[in-house]
């Protein structure tokens, strides 16, 4: 039921920021061009073809890395503030450390920025969006706290290579996400199956090199270069299933949001009370000698609190949480004790994990200021898929429209009426491109690629239409902007 404010013009304030998003090895291909080095997903997809659902992989993907004028141009053409992309670390530094350093590679990056600049569009770039070198991974990668050094020289590189560019920089892109490619989960690389300790140990090496990036900002960079530096978090909204499932809910949220977003950005620093005490008991249930739940020094904890000028938010879709234990022994699935489940009845899109549920949007946004004061918010990642075949079904994509105003509403809620301080939008994504484990079957571009057809053309689909005239009049306007839209199109 919509209420009456639902069909009215919404406006957002004129220095709101609109953007639109891409990550290397989704969108780039030349997986091995011009010196770039093996990712963990080049090597784990190329090991086991059978993990996504139709065997194809990023190799080639949309091709960005010699069409990314086309891409530039699709930016512009939409209005954006911004483009958020991510920089692949082994294209430029193929063995991961600095003993290399792939100049094509760093070329290829600094075209991408001057076509931005040259159209007015700030770049954002995501400085490590899941694709690790390889050569750091047999090293033990994310498992292992030292590669936290490697990252810091990583970001040194970036920033004075592109800083006096560059002005906004998201360290990690979802540790909470990547980090499951380290507890067996196959659908992230680099496949680990080491459940319940091995996603804890991501965890922890992440959020020391989030902020050793972030330390080394400050001291050398930012007086000169004057940019700002965050971290994007991705969270679902979890829903009480049953009155009495409340505890559950705050348990979900600080396990999958709280893991990464306290010790960051809450005033006590360190992972959320709740996780150091149910980790630590169940380890104990396991006659384990300590917590699988690594321990930060008080020193740590201070040096990873308060490292980000800004929080990243990637939101798609709300998850009911209910009492119960549910995943593998040991896992930080069972250590959050909730069982996460969804109503069948929520209107569904092309991802099995994705239903359209807007106000646990604006939900999300009040949690996060309650949790952590009025820290500024900017969106990294909102959107919607489908696995529409035809053409016609592809490029008239009401879905999509839909899914955007009514969580562009719900946002807008969120800052006007609860005083949320969100400072941007960015939608997910710019282009069809290469959707992980489930590869070119789902859909979340704004543009439309046949990757059957080797020109990899990209053609508007009606959603971005709809988007670009709000990134340019910041009005969201009332009902019955479907027919607008599909008007411009036909
Ligand atoms: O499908 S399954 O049920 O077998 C496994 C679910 C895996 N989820 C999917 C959503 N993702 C958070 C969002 O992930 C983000 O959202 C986009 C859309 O997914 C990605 O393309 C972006 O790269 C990523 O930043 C977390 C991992």
């Amino acid at each position: 039921t919509l209420r009456s404010e639902d069909n009215e013009e919404l406006r957002f304030d004129d220095n709101f920021l609109f953007g639109v998003a891409s990550a290397a090895y989704q969108i780039e291909g030349a997986w091995n061009e011009d010196g770039k080095g093996e990712s963990i997903w080049d090597h784990m997809l190329h090991e086991h073809p059978e993990y996504t659902e139709d065997r194809q992989n990023g190799d080639v993907a949309a091709d960005s890395y010699h069409r990314y004028r086309d891409d530039v141009k699709i930016v512009k053409e939409m209005n954006m503030d911004f483009y958020r992309f991510s920089i692949s670390w082994p294209r430029i530094l193929p063995n991961g450390d600095l003993s290399l350093i792939n100049a094509k590679g760093v070329e290829y990056y600094n075209n991408l920025i001057d076509e931005l600049l040259a159209n007015g569009i700030e770049p954002m770039v995501t400085m490590f969006h899941w694709d690790l070198p390889y050569a750091l991974q047999e090293l033990g990668g994310w498992a292992n706290r030292h590669i936290a050094t490697y990252f810091r020289d990583y970001a040194d590189l970036l920033f004075k290579t592109y800083g006096n560019k560059v002005k906004w920089w998201i360290t990690l892109n979802e540790p909470q996400s990547f980090c499951r490619g380290y507890s067996g989960d196959h659908f992230l690389a680099p496949g680990v199956e080491h459940p319940g300790v091995g996603e804890y140990l991501c965890g922890h090496t992440a959020l020391l090199a989030h902020a050793h990036a972030y330390h080394l900002y400050e001291e050398t960079y930012r007086a000169k270069q004057k940019g700002e530096v965050g971290i994007t978090l991705n969270s679902f909204w979890y829903t009480p299933k049953t009155e009495n499932d409340k505890n559950a809910a705050e348990r979900a949220i600080q396990f999958w949001l709280g893991w990464f977003a306290n010790p960051v950005f809450s005033k006590e620093g360190n992972y959320p009370q709740v996780m150091r005490e149910r980790v630590a008991a169940n380890s104990a249930k396991e006659k384990l000698r300590r917590s699988r739940l690594p321990v930060f020094t008080q020193e740590e904890i201070n040096y990873i609190k308060g490292t980000a000028d800004f929080f990243g938010l990637n939101h798609y879709t709300t998850n009911y949480a209910e009492e119960g234990e549910e995943g593998k022994t040991p896992s930080a699935d069972r250590d959050a004790g909730a069982i996460i489940t969804q109503n069948a009845s929520w209107p569904s899109s092309g991802s099995d994990w994705l239903k359209v549920t807007p106000t646990g949007f604006r939900d999300l946004l009040n949690w996060i200021r309650n949790a952590y004061g009025d820290v500024r918010i900017i969106i990294t990642e909102n959107g919607f898929s489908d696995r529409n075949t035809t053409v016609d079904g592809i490029l008239l994509d009401d879905g999509r429209v839909t899914y955007f105003e009514e969580y562009l509403r719900e946002m807008h809620k969120a800052i006007y009426t609860d005083g949320v301080k969100v400072f941007g939008y960015t939608a997910w994504t710019l282009i069809d491109n290469f959707e992980w484990l489930h590869s070119y079957q789902e859909r979340f571009g704004l543009y439309y690629v046949n990757f059957s057809d080797p020109s990899l053309t990209r053609s508007a689909k009606k959603s971005s239409i709809y988007l670009g005239e709000i990134a340019l009049t910041h009005v969201v306007p009332s009902q019955g902007v479907q027919l607008i839209a599909s008007s411009i199109l036909l």
